[in-house]
């Protein structure tokens, strides 16, 4: 499993005081966002491990590999480690701090140069002979009525036996299991230390920003986009992660 990246640790939410402003991407997020990352997402690590190893295995010479949403490339990081050396890394995201961050990190790191970094919106970027592409935790701040054009533009780009991996937070539209994945969600955040005033502050914030679909509209959507077999290998509480194949 790959190394975590350092970071201050996350205590945006802690300030009784701070006005509540919807959540944004900004220097102070990228700031602490290792740490907020892995207390908050039951799984984490793993899904970023993992996601190296799938890349591994799709991964095709002379194609690229994007990371789109890739905040501080987890991500992108773990798929440098794994695919061959004539394979295209391309990193997208619209936060300028995030990208900055990144750049920090890739510094002194070999192999960075195959790298391309992008800062804009994921909509904007066109896919070209992609033989993957990784969603993670990305598609859930798209507004809900882009999502299937953004999948549709994925898939156009990938080629025969291309991929697109997506890790999603999902709603559960069961009122008793929404409510019980829920707490439980909230109980790994307490475990890992946040307070009860930080958790509902960063719930407010994410309302109506992070918007999560169900597992049912994430797998009819992939298959409106296109994508002719959908296996889902991870799930972790209210986190959920699919391989979409062409
Ligand atoms: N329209 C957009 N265009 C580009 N980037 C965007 C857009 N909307 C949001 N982002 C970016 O998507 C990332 C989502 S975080 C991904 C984690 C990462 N994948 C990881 O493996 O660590 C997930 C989370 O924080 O829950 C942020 O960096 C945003 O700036
Ligand atoms: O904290 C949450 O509820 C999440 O869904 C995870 C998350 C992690 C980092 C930024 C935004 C959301």
């Amino acid at each position: 499993m790959p190394r975590m990246m350092t970071s201050d640790p996350d205590n945006l939410f802690d300030r009784p005081d701070a006005p509540i402003r919807p959540f944004e991407f900004d220097a102070d997020v990228a700031r602490v966002f290792p740490d907020m990352v892995r207390r908050s997402v039951p799984g984490y690590a793993e899904l970023v491990g993992l996601s190296g190893l799938i890349a591994r295995r799709v991964a095709r010479p002379g194609t690229a590999c994007y990371d789109l949403g890739c905040s501080l490339g987890a991500v992108t990081r773990a798929m440098l480690r794994q695919v061959p050396a004539t394979v295209r890394i391309v990193a997208v995201d619209n936060a300028p701090a995030m990208i900055a961050g990144l750049r920090d990190r890739l510094a002194d790191v070999p192999g960075a140069e195959r790298i391309e970094l992008i800062c804009a919106d994921v909509e904007a970027v066109r896919i070209e002979q992609a033989s993957l592409v990784v969603l993670n935790l990305t598609l859930q701040f798209i507004p809900p009525e882009r999502r299937l054009s953004l999948l549709q533009g994925i898939r156009a780009g990938l080629v025969p036996g291309g991929a697109l991996l997506l890790a999603e937070k999902i709603r559960v539209l069961d009122d008793r299991n929404g409510a019980w994945l829920t707490a439980l969600h909230e109980d790994f955040k307490r475990a890992n230390g946040y307070s009860e005033l930080a958790i509902a502050r960063k719930r407010a914030a994410l309302e109506r920003v992070l918007v999560p679909d169900s597992i049912e509209t994430h797998e009819q959507r992939l298959a409106a986009a296109g994508f002719i077999e959908v296996t889902r290998w991870f799930q972790s509480l209210n986190f959920v992660a699919w391989i979409a194949w062409t």
